[in-house]
């Protein structure tokens, strides 16, 4: 009998470790242990953002002080270092558990009534059970995905030669990060979405920035546009629009992941179009929890290293809500990037929240003009008594700056509170000295 088994070795593997140090008898079942880490580590964030940080430095020799660069990324070089720094990060992550005390147990779990856990025709038992077992990406209807022309984001990442061109289709994180990243390096890039614009939840002001500067990268938009039919035809993606015909090299879908939940073999386990849980991440069957994608809350990372901690917490007896809306958000588009944390225009917009807005353009900033940064923004929320609620930046490393506003919203700082930090010059941290400043 276990304390705690969690199934999925993504981002649960930080809870197990943790809950095995407090001395709880703990097994975490990986259905794939050259999988450990998740999508996350082999075939999400890390190798996605490997790539984007190469691409970045295109885009910077772009800049005319450089002679110009005949260089291109050579991708089987990028894939050959992520796949180096995965295959050590799965025994750093296997040390930890042994180290700690974590049984590992390679095999696909399945939770039936009573909380019985099979594991290769094995019933093991749990006072508690944690799944955590991600999600896979979504295919919609008449796309015919074969993982050669038309891909996803499990296949693009282990691309070893660029297409001459490529679409995209979904302007969601994944679309905007690898159109990014394509177009850097050079390749012909089309993205393909159903809407007029790349997304309905961005400050209008940052949107259209973010859509100029993608442009300018070389992103040609194919807007308000639904794939209806995709198939290979010569080795390449026909694809059949609302627009017409059209033929690429290759063809990333990129529209969205649908959370993964046949562990499930009990209906006392509620599944919609993923494992319900409540506020504590508590599925319908006491003492069985879901975290990370396949509970449908939130799709990020440090969300899910967040729910399982909060789970081991709950059931350690330090039982607190975790504030999912304080949780930052980004997408690492390039040159820009785009980060959010906390209410935006959007969710306002949807509220009877009574706030202040206020805008800081970049282009204030000397720095911005010598960095091509001139068209990002940052845009600051805050309530009637000037407590901060959220903002959303367009600058260079909005990921790492949304990390200050991020901690104020933890302490629930109003705009004086923050206003005692002094940012150093120059950097764009003083965009949000300025934007505080311009709170009345
Ligand atoms: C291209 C891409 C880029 C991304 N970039 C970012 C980013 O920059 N920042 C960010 O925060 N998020 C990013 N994400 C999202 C992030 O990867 C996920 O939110 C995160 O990995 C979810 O963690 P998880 O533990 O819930 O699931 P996963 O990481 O998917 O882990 C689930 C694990 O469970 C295993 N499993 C599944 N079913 C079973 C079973 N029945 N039994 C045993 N094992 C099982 C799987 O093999 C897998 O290892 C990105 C995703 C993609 C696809
Ligand atoms: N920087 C990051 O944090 C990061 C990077 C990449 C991925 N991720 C995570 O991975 C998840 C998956 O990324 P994603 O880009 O696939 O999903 P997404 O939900 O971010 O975007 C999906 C896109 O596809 C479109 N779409 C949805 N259904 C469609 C359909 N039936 N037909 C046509 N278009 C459709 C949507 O309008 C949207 O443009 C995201 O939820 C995100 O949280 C995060």
């Amino acid at each position: 009998m276990y304390d705690i088994i969690f199934v999925g070795g993504g981002l649960n593997y930080a809870g197990a470790v943790i809950a095995a140090k407090k001395g709880l008898k703990v097994a975490l079942i990986e259905q794939d242990m050259e999988h450990i880490g998740g999508t996350c580590l082999n075939n999400g964030c890390i190798p996605s953002k490997h790539f984007l940080h190469l691409a970045e430095t295109e885009v910077k020799l772009k800049n005319p002080a450089f002679t110009r660069h005949k260089d291109r990324l050579k991708l089987e070089v990028a894939v050959k270092e992520k796949d180096e720094v995965i295959h050590k990060a799965h025994r750093s992550i296997e040390a930890q558990c042994l180290s700690a005390g974590v049984e590992l147990i390679e095999g696909k779990g399945y939770i039936f009534d009573n909380k019985k856990i099979e594991v290769n025709g094995k019933k093991l038992e749990a006072q508690y059970v944690v799944l955590g077992t991600g999600s896979s990406p979504f295919i919609p209807q008449g796309i015919a995905y074969n993982k050669s022309s038309i891909i996803t984001s499990d296949e693009v990442l282990n691309l070893t030669n660029f297409p001459e061109n490529i679409a995209i289709y979904g302007s969601g994180a994944i679309g905007l990060e690898m159109a990014s990243f394509f177009a850097a390096c050079g390749v012909q890039t089309t993205l393909i979405f159903r809407h007029e614009h790349i997304s309905n939840k961005i400050h209008p002001t940052l949107l259209t920035s973010l859509e100029e500067e993608l442009q300018n990268l070389g992103i040609q938009f194919l807007k308000n546009t639904t794939i209806l039919e995709a198939t290979e035809h010569n080795k390449k993606a026909k694809i059949t629009t609302n627009e017409g015909v059209l033929e690429f090299d290759k063809l990333l879908v990129a529209t969205g992941r649908k959370p993964n939940t046949d562990v499930v073999k009990t209906d006392k386990i509620k599944v919609s179009r993923a494992i319900e849980t409540d506020e504590y991440f508590e599925t319908t069957m006491q003492g069985v929890f879901a975290i990370g994608d396949c509970n449908g809350k939130l799709q990020l990372a440090h969300a899910a290293r967040a729910m399982v901690l909060n789970v081991v917490d709950t059931i350690m007896d330090k039982k607190k809500r975790l504030n999912l809306n304080n949780i930052p958000k980004f997408f690492y588009t390039l040159p820009l990037q785009y980060a959010a944390v906390g209410v935006t225009k959007t969710t306002l917009d949807k509220s009877d929240i009574k706030h202040k807005e206020e805008y800081f353009p970049l282009s204030a900033l000397a720095l911005s003009h010598l960095t091509g940064a001139a068209n990002g923004g940052v845009v600051l929320y805050t309530d009637e008594e000037n407590f901060i609620l959220g903002a959303e930046l367009l600058t260079p490393h909005a990921e790492e700056l949304i990390g200050i506003i991020t901690a104020a919203l933890a302490d629930e700082m109003d705009k004086d509170a923050l206003l005692k930090a002094v940012f150093a010059h120059p950097t764009f941290s003083e965009s949000l000295d300025r934007v505080l400043r311009r709170v009345k």
